[in-house]
């Protein structure tokens, strides 16, 4: 599938398939297409040319009752966070799970979560370790802090396929590990992980597949091990100014 822009800027040329429970990482200089990617992959834009297929769908011709149903088996984790700055975090954590509800369960929720919501959503925090947060508002958190704020919401969703754009953007080390152990455990109960990484060394550490981006087009597919003895990776490796050989089997 292709996505041009009509600057001819974009995605031209993208083809691949992914199985449920794999977690493929998205490498590539900035510019090269990974956030269209994604925005491909959640329905949010549709191919230019080409043919995208999701859960079965063929997304050129999905009508707009089944996009919804396939969007609420999809979560998507955006670079710029996108959490309510006046709502405190357990409520921006609740919208991950509203899309289904009606206006009157929606309104409960938000006003008066169960002791049993209210302990998943602790629960989930707890992980991230970000639950000493959990009744203040987004507008008072760091810019890491919202980014988990953004990856619990989608974890609260139960979705059947995540969708993380730069997840580790923002956040330190231990956190980055933290939030890359969260979606492991995640591929481990069958759930599809498609993230895009800027970090070479996480991508090859954490994910089961590796999709390298170059001037819009897949240049790489395949294992963490090929990718590190590809050209590919070395070129890439260099020009992110990190031409450091990860070991990630160590
Ligand atoms: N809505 C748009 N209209 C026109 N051009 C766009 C649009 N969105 C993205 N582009 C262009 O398409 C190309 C790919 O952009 P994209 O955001 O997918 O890259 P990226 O790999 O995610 O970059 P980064 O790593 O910096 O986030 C870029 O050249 C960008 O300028």
């Amino acid at each position: 599938m292709a996505k041009v822009y009509s600057n001819g800027q974009g995605l031209q040329s993208a083809s691949f398939s992914v199985k449920k429970g794999e977690f493929v990482g998205v490498v590539g200089k900035s510019g090269v297409g990974k956030t269209t990617l994604m925005r491909l992959l959640c329905g949010a834009i549709f191919p230019t040319s080409g043919s995208l297929t999701i859960f079965g769908t063929q997304m050129e011709t999905v009508k707009r009752g089944k996009l919804r149903q396939l969007r609420n088996r999809i979560a998507t984790v955006y670079q710029n966070y996108n959490v309510i700055p006046c709502l405190d975090v357990a409520r921006n954590v609740i919208l991950g799970r509203l899309s289904e509800a009606s206006w009157y369960e929606t309104v409960r929720r938000l006003a008066l979560p169960t002791k049993a919501e209210n302990e998943e959503i602790r629960t989930i925090l707890t992980k991230l370790q970000i639950n000493e947060k959990m009744d203040e508002r987004c507008q008072e958190l760091s810019g890491g802090q919202q980014q988990r704020v953004a990856i619990a919401r989608a974890l609260y969703s139960h979705a059947d396929m995540y969708l993380v754009d730069e997840p580790i953007a923002s956040v330190d080390p231990t956190t980055a590990n933290i939030i890359l152990q969260t979606f492991q455990t995640l591929k481990q109960d069958g759930k599809t992980i498609i993230m895009n990484l800027h970090q070479l060394d996480h991508a090859l550490k954490y994910c089961d597949r590796i999709l390298m981006l170059d001037q819009g087009s897949v240049s790489f597919d395949g294992t963490p091990a090929e990718f590190l003895q590809s050209s590919q990776y070395a070129r890439l490796a260099s020009a992110e100014n990190s031409n450091r050989r990860c070991r990630p089997y160590e």
